[in-house]
């Protein structure tokens, strides 16, 4: 059981891996509740004090990007940004205040990194490819393995913000995948409309163009 919770954090079951026994049937809605309640699963009082400590010494541009970025998640509903900054310009600093301040009021964000190490920085980072169920082998054509009503499918219908960091170093066919994802996702929401990318969502994608590997197919 302990396994299959822990493969399940990772979009993943026990049925993926033939050889082992399986557990017991777990029912879908009593996953889905497990897998939203450890991304809400914050203490209150530490992500305030995170915000308050944070607020006091963000930079101006770092209080530019906040501002417009919560305005987008809790006023606008919608927003698509990308965060561009030199290396150690404070990057990775705004999306733990953004993630803090999201906590806070009880909501969920999605944090993904493009890489394994860079997910490691975020609050319950993740890899992209792990997170949306992107094809490793990704083409024009390539979508999330994310059916709608799945817990990853609930997950993302009911996260506020996606932070996607370093998000130069992967293909475009990997935002792609995610838009037509979210699209279908999102067309059962009120507030879904098909001429926005992204199924309405809010998301915002950062990093440093400087640091990203010469040569992207
Ligand atoms: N406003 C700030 N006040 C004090 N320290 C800050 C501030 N912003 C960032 N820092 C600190 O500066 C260092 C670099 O910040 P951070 O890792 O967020 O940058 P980054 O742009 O993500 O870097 P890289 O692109 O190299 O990963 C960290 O130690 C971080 O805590």
């Amino acid at each position: 059981m302990d396994i299959d919770k822990i493969l399940h954090s990772y979009g993943k079951t026990l049925k993926d891996y033939p050889p082992m026994p399986l557990a017991t049937e777990v029912d879908s809605s009593l996953l889905t509740e497990r897998v939203i309640r450890e991304e809400i699963n914050f203490n209150k009082d530490d992500s305030n004090k995170n915000v308050s400590d944070m607020l006091a010494i963000t930079t101006p541009e770092q209080r530019y990007a906040f501002d417009k970025i919560i305005i987008a998640v809790y006023c606008d509903e919608w927003g698509f940004f990308f965060v561009y900054g030199h290396g150690s310009t404070g990057k990775i600093f705004l999306w733990n205040l953004m993630s803090a301040e999201i906590h806070l009021r009880g909501d969920i964000v999605l944090n993904v990194a493009s890489s394994g190490i860079a997910s490691l920085l975020l609050p319950n980072g993740r890899m992209a490819h792990s997170g949306f169920k992107i094809p490793l082998n990704i083409t024009e054509d390539s979508v999330c393995n994310i059916k709608p009503g799945s817990p990853q499918a609930m997950l993302l219908l009911k996260a506020k913000l996606i932070i996607w960091d370093e998000a130069p170093m992967v293909s475009k066919y990997c935002y792609e995948a995610l838009d037509k994802c979210l699209g279908d996702i999102m067309r059962c929401s009120p507030i879904y409309s098909k001429d926005l990318p992204f199924g309405e969502k809010v998301v915002v994608l950062g990093r440093d163009f400087r640091q990203i590997l010469s040569v992207i197919p």
